[in-house]
């Protein structure tokens, strides 16, 4: 849809989609959460990733965290992002366990603490993460995506435009955030899959 190439048009889309996500309440939420993580445990790119990273939901986000004990029983090592210091919009992502210092970043989210994730020890660059679990604000049948705005996954991923290693990367969201059709910007890293509470749509694929 060529007029969502018009910033004014992509905001009013964005602020449309996290209003109707805000307005579910916690019943509905949490149904949303339980179906999404079962549709998550038998995706290929799930089911063989030895690290991942997902996200803490805030103002009606899907929730995928019902999968970290899974992944625990699993023995898979589970990463969050964390805004980067001092950079422009990037992330790291950080070691995410029982004993991970938490603060809240400047938009709400909590994420380990700024200590703990500047030890190179407690973090993985991107590119080692075997899959990406990455929240998206609106999805379509080809499984474009749209985020908060802010280019955070797009210029933490932007290595996956050079060969070399390229993990996985599912979006995630309420099936209602799924609309006609979004414009792919020159910038936006393709995704491989969007799973929802109802359904995978997956990239490359038109909807049968
Ligand atoms: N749960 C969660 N964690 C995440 C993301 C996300 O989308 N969801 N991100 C995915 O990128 C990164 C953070 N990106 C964000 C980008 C914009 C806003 C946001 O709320 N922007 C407000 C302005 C707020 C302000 O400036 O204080 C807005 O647009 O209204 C939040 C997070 C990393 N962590
Ligand atoms: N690799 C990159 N290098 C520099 N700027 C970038 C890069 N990727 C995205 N941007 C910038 O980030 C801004 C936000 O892009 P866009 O509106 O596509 O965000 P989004 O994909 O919805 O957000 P997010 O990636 O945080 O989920 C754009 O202005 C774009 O120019």
């Amino acid at each position: 849809m060529d007029s969502l190439h018009h910033p004014e048009a992509k905001r009013a889309l964005r602020l449309k989609l996290r209003r109707k996500r805000f307005e579910l309440s916690k019943q509905e939420q949490r149904q949303a959460a339980r179906r999404l993580c079962q549709q998550l445990k038998h995706l290929p790119e799930i089911q063989r990733a030895r690290r991942i990273s997902l996200y803490l939901p805030v103002n009606g986000e899907i929730d995928p965290t019902p999968l970290l004990s899974w992944f625990r029983q699993r023995n898979v090592d589970v990463y969050l992002p964390v805004l980067r210091p001092l950079s422009d919009n990037s992330l790291w992502f950080v070691a995410y366990h029982a004993n991970t210092p938490m603060v809240k970043n400047r938009f709400g989210i909590p994420e380990p603490d700024t200590r703990f994730a500047a030890q190179r020890r407690n973090r993985l660059p991107a590119w080692a993460l075997d899959t990406l679990i990455v929240p998206l604000v609106g999805f379509d049948a080809q499984a474009n995506r749209m985020g908060m705005g802010g280019g955070f996954y797009d210029r933490s991923l932007a290595f996956m435009r050079r060969p070399g290693p390229a993990p996985a990367l599912i979006g995630v969201a309420h099936a209602f955030q799924q609309v006609e059709s979004l414009p792919v910007e020159p910038w936006d890293v393709p995704l491989s899959a969007v799973v929802s509470d109802l359904g995978v749509v997956r990239a490359g694929k038109k909807k049968s």
